[in-house]
């Protein structure tokens, strides 16, 4: 049996969380308008097909063991007053965690499990927000200018589930009040 694997190498750039070698995988708001509370406003900016964020995942294995990683990249922009976000996932392996090291940027990590506890983070330069395992996770930068660039590390056969959150939302939503991040009720939840 052979066992020598190589070991693995990326590269990031501290400016904008890229790699330079890899590609990234690219999210507009088109690909997440209904996920918005305010849906005309997320159809306005949809026409533009503006950029809110991307990632970088360095593609591991997908099998208990491995740890998969990358960054990820959330623009800063508002849809209405909501700030520009992550689509959010749980993980189909429910029960595994997720680690998130802020680079660059302000932001909140927003979770909630399915029995209903939410919990929120503020993710800041040198902030290390570790995401439990069971807690559905996304990123909101709420900052007016600058890019929310995190570091990610998750075991590799987590997987994604996006239907959840796709089809319910998150309980709680994060806008601009007064010029401040405010976490709110989400209107549209649905139960
Ligand atoms: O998967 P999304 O909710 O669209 O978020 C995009 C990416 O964000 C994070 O950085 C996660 O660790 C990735 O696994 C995820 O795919
Ligand atoms: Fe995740």
């Amino acid at each position: 049996m052979n066992t020598t694997r190589p070991a693995i190498v990326t590269d990031f750039s501290l400016v904008d969380g890229l790699s330079q070698t890899k590609t990234p995988l690219r999210r507009t708001i088109s690909a997440m308008a209904d996920m918005y509370a305010d849906r005309e406003a997320a159809r306005r900016l949809a026409e533009e097909d503006v950029l809110v964020y991307e990632f970088f995942d360095a593609g591991v294995p997908e099998s208990p063991g491995e740890v998969a990683y990358g960054t990820s990249i959330v623009y800063p922009g508002k849809v209405g007053d909501e700030y520009f976000m992550t689509k959010g996932h749980f993980h189909s392996v429910l029960d595994t965690a997720e680690i998130y090291y802020c680079l660059r940027g302000r932001g909140i990590m927003m979770m909630e499990n399915p029995e209903g506890d939410v919990q929120w983070e503020e993710l800041t330069p040198g902030t290390a927000v570790y995401v439990p395992g069971r807690y559905a996770h996304r990123s909101i930068n709420t900052s007016p200018d600058e890019q929310l660039i995190t570091f990610f590390a998750f075991p590799g056969h987590a997987g994604h589930d996006y239907g959840t959150i796709e089809s319910k939302g998150f309980r709680k939503i994060v806008v601009e009040r007064d010029g401040a991040p405010a976490v709110l009720d989400n209107p549209r939840w649905a139960q």
